[in-house]
């Protein structure tokens, strides 16, 4: 979030903001929907953590009465990067501890059905992004699944190949967007 907020203001003050923020990274994927080595691109990016612990559960920071919890990536953007790269759509949720047992796996699930992956900065780039009045995209190759912990089953290699692949297809296609049109 840091980062990109740098990098939006001082494009800003040199007067040549960007049109489009791009997260991109290796990510977990929700399984069946999101197989390792497969791409993914966020229709919604949403934090999953960040909130209130209760008695009756987790209270998301909307339900304290303030924040944000879920950032839209404009949907032409989203279609264009997916005819582009091959990548399915679902929401990326953004949490600050990888999930490691299948009880959480399934918790988030049940919380965000739509969620296909999960990654740890998607949420705090759309934060900077927003602040700045710049749209924002996410995609992640998934290198592992989410679940239970299994350093065996980590495919970081073939998840940075497919994120390669995907953004030599991305550029040129993302060109054909207008973001003055959206
Ligand atoms: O130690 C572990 O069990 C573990 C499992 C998966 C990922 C990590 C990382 O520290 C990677 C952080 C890095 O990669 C992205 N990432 C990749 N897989 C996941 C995931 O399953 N859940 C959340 N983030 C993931 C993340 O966006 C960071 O850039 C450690």
């Amino acid at each position: 979030a840091a980062s990109t907020a740098g990098a939006l203001t001082a494009a800003a003050l040199e007067g040549a903001p960007y049109d489009l923020v791009v997260c991109a990274g290796i990510g977990g994927g929700f399984q069946p929907g999101a197989p390792v080595g497969s791409l993914v691109v966020a229709d919604a990016i949403t934090v999953a953590d960040l909130g209130a612990e209760t008695a009756d559960g987790f209270l998301p920071v909307t339900e304290l009465g303030f924040g944000t919890v879920t950032h839209r990536p404009p949907q032409p953007v989203v279609r264009l990067a997916c005819e582009a790269t091959g990548a399915r759509t679902g929401t990326i949720l953004t949490v600050s501890t990888v999930t490691g047992t299948a009880a959480r796996a399934a918790a988030l699930r049940d919380r965000h059905p739509g969620a296909l992956a999960e990654g740890m900065e998607g949420f705090g780039v759309a934060e900077a992004a927003a602040a700045h009045g710049v749209p924002v995209l996410e995609i992640r190759a998934v290198s592992n699944p989410v679940g239970p912990r299994d350093r065996a089953a980590w495919r970081i290699g073939d998840a940075l190949t497919a994120l390669t692949e995907a953004f030599g297809k991305l550029g040129p296609a993302l060109e054909s967007w207008n973001a003055h049109d959206q």
